[in-house]
């Protein structure tokens, strides 16, 4: 679990106190084809700490974005991290964009999926959908994500330029990979290392998921997210779209 102290984080990049800088969003394509919520489901990967949906978004769907995300200014990550941040290299476009958030909550079988969890609390809170701050990733070859947890945020439900927005906190994390060996891209798991169940125990064995096309991983953050990487891209291109899952505070 995250250590209270010390550990290599990465930060939600602070909003200054006159208000997030406002990029235009971007003209996404629309979010189809999509499966329909009941031929997806929710698996159990780790117990409380990782679950996925495969094909949560199609094929096709993967292929439309990955086409149109290039059009967009990617900036490449400093070669240097802040004090106590990871090191990232890759290409990355954010932007506070509550509308993408509510399509990619609502358009696809992800809310429904949620709601119908059998245990609710697993969530750590009331469900409200999906954090705002979307982030895409692009590691091309020799690119990875090193060793982090992942912070938990306050945020502003759906957004802090909102009328109506409720404070809300995330909980989980969202990564859902556009590509995979099937699209060329060779490496690039998101790697998770559980902590031991006691001190003098072995730590279990690492968790790997590989990428595959659409498929959507939730993992928890905050206080008891686990140390977890994306390995080293070596061949082709891997995309990836990232939010985190709010709840109310
Ligand atoms: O790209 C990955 O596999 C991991 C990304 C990640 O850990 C993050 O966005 O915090
Ligand atoms: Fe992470």
């Amino acid at each position: 679990m995250a250590p209270k102290s010390k550990s290599t984080k990465q930060k939600q990049p602070a909003k200054s106190t006159t208000g997030p800088i406002q990029q235009p969003a971007p003209n996404w394509p629309p979010m189809n084809p999509v499966l329909p919520a009941d031929s997806l489901s929710l698996e159990t990967v780790l117990p409380n700490q990782i679950v996925t949906i495969s094909n949560l978004w199609t094929s096709t769907l993967c292929a439309k974005y990955v086409s149109f995300l290039r059009s967009l200014p990617l900036a490449t990550t400093p070669g240097i991290p802040k004090k106590g941040d990871a090191v990232r290299v890759n290409d990355r476009f954010q932007i506070e964009d509550p509308i993408f958030a509510e399509r990619l909550w609502s358009e696809t079988g992800l809310k429904d999926l949620i709601a119908a969890t059998e245990d609710p609390k697993l969530w750590g809170g009331e469900v409200l959908g999906l954090n705002a701050n979307i982030r895409i990733y692009r590691y091309s070859k020799g690119q990875f994500f090193d060793q982090h947890y992942d912070d938990s945020n306050n945020v502003l439900f759906p957004s802090a330029t909102s009328d109506n927005a409720v404070p809300a906190k995330t909980t989980w994390t969202l990564l859902l990979y556009l590509t995979s060996p099937v699209t060329g891209c060779k490496g690039g798991e998101t790697v998770f290392y559980p902590d031991p169940p006691s001190r003098r125990e072995a730590p279990p064995p690492p968790v790997v998921t590989n990428l595959e096309v659409g498929l959507a991983l939730l993992h928890r953050h905050g206080r008891d997210c686990m140390l977890h990487e994306g390995k080293e891209v070596t061949e082709g291109e891997k995309w990836v779209i990232r939010s985190d899952l709010c709840v109310k505070r």
